[in-house]
């Protein structure tokens, strides 16, 4: 039996999710597959994510109250800042509202000044379009690294940190989102979270839930600045909001 303040909290978790496909080898018959999908029988999830070729297809096919996000520089996060404002003009002339940008991390340790550089400069040209500064934590190492990061991304004017593109070993830890949590509330607490890579369970996405509630305040984790990157979750979120057996044969939470 799933008790109620965990199908709750499931509910809560579904409508803060980013339900995503970033396969290599995803088509548009898959995203037409996940629009359906992202209109769960426990209500719409918050966003799609999904690559910039698939944007205008999925707003077309979308119901207007989910957004559709997609990943700029992804997932490399290179220093090419021209080609990104080229991804990112024609995303959102495609449709896009929200537009996920790997920094260029690797530039952090000499030179943050570039990463803020570009944040700033992809922000410029989003307009509405809500910006998130994808950090790729797993390739950061060391909290003073990763500190940086949410500094850089901050500083040049990100709606979200992200922490992780879920292509690289270490994705979300929380370790690495506490981090990112510390260093939005120190800024006041209105910039966005999302942790991304590798979450599949309730447990998982419920621990970043109440993690960012925690250190930013029980209001903090609106739709508008929590969300959950994740292609694997929503079958299990969807079992404990509905009181259903979990995926995998485990008995109900
Ligand atoms: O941005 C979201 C991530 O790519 C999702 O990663 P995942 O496939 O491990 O859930």
């Amino acid at each position: 039996m799933t008790d109620a303040t965990s199908a709750q909290r499931a509910r809560a978790l579904i409508a803060r999710l980013d339900l995503t496909n970033l396969a290599e080898d995803c088509t548009e018959a898959d995203v037409a597959a996940l629009c359906v999908r992202a209109e769960t029988a426990a209500g719409p999830v918050a966003a799609i994510c999904i690559w910039p070729d698939f944007v205008g297809f999925a707003r077309r096919e979308l119901s207007a109250r989910i957004k559709v996000a997609t990943v700029v520089n992804f997932p490399l996060g290179g220093s090419d800042v021209e080609a990104t404002l080229i991804e990112t003009r024609r995303a959102i002339a495609d449709g896009a509202d929200e537009i996920d940008l790997v920094i260029a991390y690797d530039r952090l340790a000499d030179d943050p000044g570039f990463v803020e550089a570009q944040v700033r400069t992809i922000r410029a040209i989003c307009g509405h379009a809500r910006l998130k500064a994808i950090l790729e934590t797993g390739k950061l190492y060391d909290e003073a690294t990763i500190r940086s990061a949410c500094r850089a991304a901050l500083a040049g004017g990100a709606d979200f940190l992200k922490t992780s593109t879920g292509k690289v070993e270490v994705n979300a830890t929380p370790g690495s989102a506490k981090i990112l949590l510390e260093e939005i509330a120190k800024a006041g607490g209105t910039v966005g979270f999302k942790p991304a890579g590798g979450i599949k369970t309730f447990e998982d996405a419920d621990g970043y839930m109440r993690l960012a509630e925690t250190i930013c305040g029980l209001d903090y984790p609106a739709p508008e600045r929590f969300r959950l990157g994740a292609s694997g979750v929503l079958a299990d979120l969807l079992a404990i909001a509905q009181g259903a057996e979990r995926p995998g044969g485990g008995a109900s939470y």
